[in-house]
């Protein structure tokens, strides 16, 4: 806000000044109707003795009338009356005194004089038709006598010099109407009763009324002057605590308009921050939104099948591949939990594990068989994350790959690798593996095992005869009757050609042994159907026990071969132990 001008205290100045001629104004007009009043009251003082005057002559004088006049001794200052046109005006008593009759008029004018005389009031009566010249009315009473006609009652007026040589008079005037004993001496004039014959007007020194009323005003005019600057004092007060009041009120003012625009500033900052900040948050929540429809489309149209879940393991959300993979459609999942796909190929255990991995390190991955809804098993390939931290995790996500197709084609090419493809037995490779086992395992537990190797008599021919596909499927039959000759447990491979090995596994000794090469050497023996016809051939067996000291697996292989090589050279047709087993 601004500061207040050097000008601004000139409009306080004008209505300082307005309020002061306010105040004279009023004040002014009230002493002029205090004086109006005085003079008022002056006036009625002067109202009532005249009129009490006038009364007082008008009761004499018709007391006067009453009596049709009165007779008094004539003496200096009372001389028979000229004016009087009585037949009896004067008259003598029988002892010799004088009378005269005294009219109204004679009456009033000796009256007059001893009012005249004693406080200076001057009676005069007074007629437009007067009988006495000196009874004529002057200016003032003939206005008067008009306004009588005019239907006033009584006239007043303050007169300066109403007497010759004297000050200011109170003029007071009242009609003489007329009644039945005027009509006595006044018929002759032409007046009838009601008429205004005349009035009597009383002339009253004004110096002592006129005195008091200047004393009133006088006194009116001090208290009010006093009363006036009391007011002016007063409001001079008032106008100085209302300047001081309205100067800390503009002081304050200024204080809270510098605070309103300190902190106008401040909001507008703090809204220009908070613009800055929504601007941010909408580009943000923009960004968020793609982001959510570019991961919304990555689930959806994800090949592999994602599945949320909370904290206690209910699913949550599942996209499109899952379904596909599992055949729930999502509303048939969620709430539930993941062990509603138990294939029952994994103990408690596993997912025990598989659960305390995944909170404690945030990650797990491996291999899951899970059953679909049709009931199919299928393996997946599951990468869990923890969602959270470990010790409050908020749920968990997990992606799945249905690997059964890919898992069934690697265990394909696994048993091609590690099988006979003719006869579907271990191959070569294989059967080492088992030998390095078996080799392991008796160790370990102290046990025996026998390695055969199993080479057929006189199969060469079989091809020659019969072609080598008979060949071949004479090899899948020994395959299987090398089986029938062993445990499930024991070992029957193809290590190439018409050459085998079978490995027996938990031996009690050599006979055991010798037992199980006696059969296979019988049973090799047996003719061999084929579609062809009837195959006959043999079989040398050569046999090493184990394990033999330090003997690794090449070493028994070597052993047995010996033996069998020792057999084919002696003939064919039986089986023969590593000469330093006997
Ligand atoms: N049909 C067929 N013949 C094979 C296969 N592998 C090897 N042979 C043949 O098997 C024969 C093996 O030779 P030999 O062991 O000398 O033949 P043999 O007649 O059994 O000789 P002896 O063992 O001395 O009795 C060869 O003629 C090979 O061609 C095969 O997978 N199928």
């Amino acid at each position: 806000m601004e500061s207040a001008p050097a000008s601004g205290d000139a409009h306080p100045l004008r209505i300082v000044a307005l309020i002061y001629l306010c105040g004279v104004l009023l004040f002014g007009t009230l002493l002029a109707l205090e004086w109006r009043l005085i003079d008022r009251s002056v006036a009625a003082i002067a109202r009532e003795r005249g009129a009490a005057l006038f009364s007082l002559i008008e009761t004499t004088r018709e007391w006067n009338a009453m009596h049709g006049g009165v007779y008094v001794v004539v003496d200096e200052t009372t001389q028979p009356n000229p004016w009087l046109q009585h037949p009896a005006r004067d008259l003598q008593t029988s002892d010799g005194v004088r009378l005269t009759m005294v009219n109204p008029a004679y009456m009033t004018r000796q009256i007059a004089d001893l009012a005249l005389h004693a406080d200076g009031a001057r009676l005069h009566i007074t007629s437009l038709k007067p009988i006495r010249p000196e009874n004529r009315a002057d200016d003032w009473e003939a206005e008067a006598l008009a306004r009588f006609e005019a239907g006033e009652r009584e006239v007043l007026a303050l007169v300066e010099g109403g007497e010759q040589g004297r000050g200011p008079a109170h003029r007071y005037m009242a009609p003489l109407l007329v009644r039945e004993p005027c009509l006595q001496c006044h018929a002759e004039q032409g007046y009838a009763l009601g008429d205004i014959r005349g009035g009597i007007s009383v002339t009253m020194p004004a110096e002592v009324l006129i005195a008091r009323r200047d004393q009133l005003r006088t006194r009116a005019v001090f208290v009010y002057v006093l009363a006036g600057l009391l007011a002016a004092g007063l409001v001079h007060g008032l106008l100085r605590a209302n300047r001081r009041h309205v100067a800390q009120v503009r002081c304050i003012n200024a204080e809270q308009e510098r605070l309103i625009e300190r902190r106008t500033g401040e909001l507008a900052e703090a809204n220009r921050r908070l613009a800055g900040e929504v601007e941010l948050h909408r580009r943000s929540e923009q960004r968020l939104a793609a982001s959510e429809s570019r991961y919304r489309a990555i689930f959806d149209s994800a090949a592999e099948g994602i599945m949320l879940t909370d904290a206690a393991l209910r699913i949550v959300q599942v996209n499109p591949a899952f379904s596909e993979i599992t055949g729930y459609a999502a509303e048939e999942v969620l709430g539930r939990t993941p062990s509603m796909l138990g294939s029952g190929r994994h103990d408690p255990a596993f997912f025990g594990d598989l659960l305390a991995t995944l909170v404690a390190t945030g990650r797990w991955q491996g291999e899951v068989w899970n059953r679909r809804k049709d009931g199919d098993l299928y393996v997946q390939w599951m990468s869990a994350v923890r969602i959270g931290e470990a010790d409050a995790p908020e749920g968990f996500v997990a992606t799945m790959t249905d690997i059964t197709s890919r898992k069934q084609s690697e265990e394909r090419l696994r048993f091609r690798a590690n099988h006979d493809a003719l006869t579907g037995l271990p191959n070569r490779r294989l059967f080492e593996d088992r030998l390095q086992s078996a080799i392991a395992s008796a160790l370990r537990h102290g046990e025996q095992f026998a390695l055969m190797l199993v080479d057929l008599d006189r199969f060469k021919g079989v091809n020659d005869r019969f072609g080598h596909l008979a060949g071949d499927a004479l090899l899948v039959e020994v395959g299987r009757r090398l089986q029938l000759c062993v445990r499930a447990s024991d070992t029957v491979a193809r290590l190439g050609g018409d050459e085998f090995a079978v490995i027996l596994g938990e031996v009690g000794g050599r006979e055991d042994a010798a037992e199980v090469a006696a059969r296979i050497c019988a049973s090799m023996s047996e003719p061999f159907e084929l579609g062809e016809g009837v195959a006959q051939i043999g079989a040398s067996v050569g046999i090493a026990l184990g394990p033999q000291g330090d003997a690794d697996a090449e070493e028994l292989q070597r052993r047995a071969d010996t033996a069998l090589y020792t057999v084919k050279h002696r003939g064919r047709g039986g089986f023969r132990f590593h000469a330093e087993q006997g």
